[in-house]
């Protein structure tokens, strides 16, 4: 058994939980240099080892925690995939005692919450940013108030005053973005649905025919060249025959061209319905089929069509056909040699096909 790579192993095999381990390495190396530049504040006074030494401790427990939830896909789906939310708000809430700590240099943290917040709008809905916006205000207001009462010594009321100023200012002003870029997404997100569809069924406009929900014409002669050289290749047996209906048009001057539409897809249906996965079939015009079978002998080929003659026959009196009709079909089977081209290939089953009528119809011809 293949040994898993180093980066599987660390990471997961599994395209989401790689994803959302990607986001929490990239935040876990953001906590490596804010670490480096907690511990410069240390070395310069700005910050009281224990306090930074705690701070250091929940932070790398609560990073074990979030890496082992993640990775083992607990948190791939559902409220909150890959912990994202609740990082940030982790994040946000050790801002408030590195806040206190930090003493004069506090500013430079607001930065820091400013950057949360904007990271907050790719996961989380207006109305929740708003509300992080006052909460981090809140307690933002509520540290200010407490670091003057416990360390007057390291804060100035007039610089804490205007940070607050500061903070009340930007901060709304983000959550407005986080609106903004919202209906954005949201009205992106709808257009490339809108666009997702239309392009479905432009596909299914090329390729299918519109009544009968078979391959077209132009889309089956595409999937036979692809299938010739595939027979080219590998040599299996490959069945061809042209079917159609008898008398058709008896059916649409006697019943009108509204039933006569019914009885090709009642047809198409049934057609489908005896055909395995593999097998192709596409309206190849007016009341005409085409059907290739690959990996089929003439012979199985045959009492595959014998077959659903034989089902056609039974519908009739049916809900399947419309009025009950009994409708039968001519058909010419060619088995297609590897060098034979198709088309030399359909023009035989086309001539078979002929002598069915002429000898007949409701019979299939094998060339
Ligand atoms: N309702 C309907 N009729 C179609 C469609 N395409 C072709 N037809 C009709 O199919 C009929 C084919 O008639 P013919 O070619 O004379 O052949 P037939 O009556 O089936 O007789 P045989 O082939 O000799 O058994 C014509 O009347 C066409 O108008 C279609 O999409 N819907």
């Amino acid at each position: 058994m293949a040994r898993p790579r180093p980066w599987a192993r660390l990471l997961g095999t599994d395209p989401e939980v790689r994803e959302q381990m990607g986001a929490l390495l990239l935040s876990m190396a953001t906590y490596l240099v804010y670490g480096l530049i907690v511990h410069l504040q240390v070395r310069t006074g700005l910050m009281p080892r224990p306090v930074a030494g705690a701070l250091g401790l929940v932070t790398v427990l609560t990073h074990v925690v979030f890496w082992v939830v993640v990775r083992r896909g607990w948190v791939r789906t559902g409220r909150d995939p890959g912990l994202a939310r609740t990082q940030l708000l982790f994040g946000v809430a050790l801002m408030f005692p590195s806040y206190a700590a930090i003493g004069p240099a506090a500013g430079g943290l607001q930065v820091v919450m400013a950057s949360h917040i904007v990271y907050s709008m790719f996961m989380m809905r207006p109305r929740q940013v708003w509300r992080l916006v006052g909460g981090t205000l809140m307690l933002l207001a509520a540290t200010m108030a407490l670091s003057l009462h416990l360390w007057p010594e390291r804060h100035d009321w007039r610089v804490q005053a205007s940070n607050l100023a500061y903070a009340a200012l930007v901060m709304p002003l983000i959550a407005v973005l986080a609106h903004r870029i919202t209906r954005m997404t949201t009205r992106l997100r709808q257009q490339q649905a809108e666009l997702q569809a239309a392009l479905a069924r432009l596909e299914e406009l090329a390729t299918r025919d519109e009544l009968t929900r078979t391959h077209n014409r132009r889309h089956m002669t595409e999937l036979l060249r692809a299938q010739q050289s595939l027979h080219r290749r590998n040599g299996a047996p490959l069945a061809l025959a042209l079917l159609d209906i008898d008398l058709f048009k008896a059916v649409n001057d006697h019943h009108g061209h509204a039933v006569g539409d019914e009885v090709l897809r009642a047809f198409s249906r049934l057609a489908q319905q005896g055909l395995r996965g593999h097998d192709l079939l596409a309206r190849w015009g007016g009341e005409e089929f085409l059907v290739l079978l690959p990996h089929t002998s003439a012979e199985d080929a045959l009492g595959v069509l014998n077959r659903l003659q034989e089902q056609l026959a039974g519908a009739a009196g049916a809900a399947e056909m419309p009025k009950g009709l009994c409708v039968s079909f001519s058909a010419g089977l060619v088995a297609v040699d590897p060098d034979e081209p198709l088309d030399q290939a359909i023009d035989r089953a086309d001539q078979a096909m002929y002598r069915a009528k002429a000898t007949g119809r409701a019979r299939c011809v094998v060339a």
